[in-house]
């Protein structure tokens, strides 16, 4: 029998990448990016020009088709494999990116009468302006004593389903009306290569982001009444649709896009996922006391347990929602490359980049080596990393970021070694939280953009959490899972795999070096823990809530 392939395809925030992968051994045979020509939009729609308000980060959904139509091919050319030999695909996307859309499965935003309504296109996970909408929702569920707040680490976050479609309700009702169904991007896209009239949902995002749990389901009808008597059937009518596991098949490529995709048509194309969820068995993940950190422009958590244990402000516990037969935890910090480049964009002095032009290197990697002098604790900086708020394990999008210690001899590259040092410190928060409540945490594995890009960063990981990180052989830890993911749905008897654990052995990858403690920077970075979990608690458990006081005489000035 000749050699079975596989596409993965990564929807990440600012592009999306197709990989062809070999089944034999997880060998990534050819890769493809296509940038997302409309980018994130969170200044004005595009066409009509209307503004959106501040937190707004909105997508283009014709974009993630255009990854289909350019990536995929682009990949079989280039890899010259036979389109026969390729029996799946899977997809994974960045999560809750959502849309709404009508009785065909079209987004409303493609309408040109809605098109000009910012509610009317898709949502992106960092959409933080349902802030509102989650502490509503969080205080009728506490005050209700609704069971699933703890498997959501006590808090629901604005960034997730139902906060999104209640603001949708509130702002816009007559797009609310007008929706037929507010789905996950991930599970939209799915629905355009199988043609499925009836759309299916993942178990993945459903349970870590629309509050459905396996055996129970979503809340109750009484629960959303009481967020809004209009809400109070949502989950039987705009929220409605099977629930699959990760896995599943969802259906078969139509002929239309597999022309347009160069490929077979009726290969399996497996429900959708989620970017960081698909990375676990990616990296070869698949049992617990392994944390997996996809690292990029935010860093999801994610850990496999076999009991569920409640653990602060972890975004959820979900059964089989990253490998079947475990509980899937998932935590995370929603900007960390993000906040790097916010730095290299907006501050750093002239002579920096004409400095890194010189040498022809790039911004970052000319402030990583200049930071490399430093020892830990030299620069006498310690920030708190909160530029897009706290996703875990505060779960508040209002904190913002703080740098403390400045002198007139702080020079670029101790602000930058700064932050990446609080993003270390935030992720050390994470550990301590699972490990301290049961959920252990042996080894870190490392995958995303980030490993591969700044050594630096990895050893500050390595010293703050004073554990061993393993960092993926793959360049597209998440399209790679992705693709296993695809091979599933193919089956076993058509070349692929019959479950993700025996995908995973045989096709995931970690690289020989690793990144361990050193023991004289882990002393010192304990003490920098300690001060910065002071500060931490000061400026984000209210006992000095300066930043929500500042934001809102923001918007007072601005209104
Ligand atoms: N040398 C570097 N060091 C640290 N961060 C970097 C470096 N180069 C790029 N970045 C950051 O990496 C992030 C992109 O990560 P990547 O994993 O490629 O994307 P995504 O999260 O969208 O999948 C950006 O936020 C960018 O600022
Ligand atoms: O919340 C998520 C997963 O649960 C998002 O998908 C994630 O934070 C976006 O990640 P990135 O842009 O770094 O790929």
């Amino acid at each position: 029998m000749s050699k079975k392939y596989a596409i993965g395809v990564d929807y990440g925030t600012e592009s999306g990448r197709a990989v062809l992968v070999d089944l034999s051994d997880g060998t990534e045979v050819a890769d493809h990016v296509t940038p997302y020509p409309h980018n994130v939009i969170d200044e004005k729609l595009p066409n009509s020009g209307v503004k959106l308000e501040y937190d707004w980060a909105l997508q283009h959904p014709q974009d993630y088709l255009d990854v289909l139509t350019r990536s995929v091919p682009a990949v079989v050319q280039a890899s010259g494999v036979d389109p026969a030999d390729i029996i799946g695909l899977g997809i994974d996307f960045t999560a809750c990116t959502m849309l709404p859309v009508d009785a065909q499965g079209q987004p409303l935003c493609f309408n040109p009468e809605l098109a000009n309504q910012p509610h009317s296109w898709v949502k992106l996970w960092k959409h933080h302006a349902a802030q509102d909408e989650a502490n509503l929702i969080n205080e009728i569920a506490e005050r209700r004593g609704e069971d699933f707040l703890p498997r959501y680490g006590g808090k629901i976050s604005s960034e997730w389903m139902i906060a999104k479609v209640w603001q949708i309700l509130n702002e816009a009702p007559d797009i609310y009306e007008q929706t037929d169904r507010f789905l996950e991007a991930t599970d939209w896209v799915v629905s355009q290569m199988t043609g499925a009239s009836d759309i299916v949902r993942n178990s993945c995002t459903a349970g870590y982001k629309a509050i459905w749990h396996k055996k129970k389901g979503f809340p109750s009808n009484e629960f959303f009444k009481a967020l809004d008597p209009r809400l109070e059937n949502v989950t039987q009518t705009k929220l409605r649709g099977e629930v699959v596991a990760l896995g599943t098949k969802a259906g078969e490529l139509t002929e239309s896009m597999a022309k347009l995709m160069g490929l077979q048509p009726g290969i399996a194309i497996a429900v959708g996922n989620v970017d960081a969820h698909a990375a676990v068995p990616g990296v070869g993940v698949v049992t617990p006391g392994k944390l997996v950190m996809a690292m990029g422009t935010s860093i999801c958590h994610m850990l496999l347990g076999t009991e569920e244990r409640e653990v602060e402000g972890m975004c959820g516990v979900v059964e089989d929602g990253i490998i079947p037969g475990y509980l899937g935890y998932e935590a995370g910090q929603s900007a960390v490359g993000d906040i790097f480049a916010w730095y290299v964009e907006q501050g750093v002095p002239a002579y920096v980049q004409a400095a890194a032009e010189q040498e022809g290197t790039n911004v970052h990697e000319w402030l990583e080596r200049h930071a490399s002098a430093y020892k830990p604790g030299e620069t006498g900086l310690l920030a708190l990393d909160w530029w897009n708020g706290n996703r875990s394990v505060l779960v508040d999008t209002e904190l913002n970021g703080l740098i403390l210690g400045y002198s007139l001899l702080t020079k670029p590259e101790e602000v930058y070694r700064s932050l990446l040092e609080a993003t270390a410190f935030g992720t050390r928060k994470i550990v301590d939280a699972f490990h301290n409540n049961g959920v252990e945490v042996q080894e870190l594995y490392a995958c995303g953009g980030l490993p591969q890009k700044n050594r630096l960063l990895m050893q500050i990981y390595a010293d703050v959490t004073n554990r061993e990180i393993k960092v993926a052989d793959s360049k597209q830890t998440p399209a790679l899972g992705a693709a296993m993911f695809g091979a599933v749905a193919a089956g076993a008897a058509n070349g692929g795999y019959d479950s993700i654990v025996d995908a995973a052995q045989k096709m995931a990858r970690v690289r020989k070096d690793t990144f361990k403690p050193i023991p004289e920077n882990v002393v010192v970075y304990e003490k920098l823990y300690q001060e910065y979990s002071k500060l931490h608690d000061y400026f984000g458990r209210g006992e000095n809530d300066v930043m929500k006081r500042l934001r809102a005489i923001r918007e007072e000035a601005r209104h």
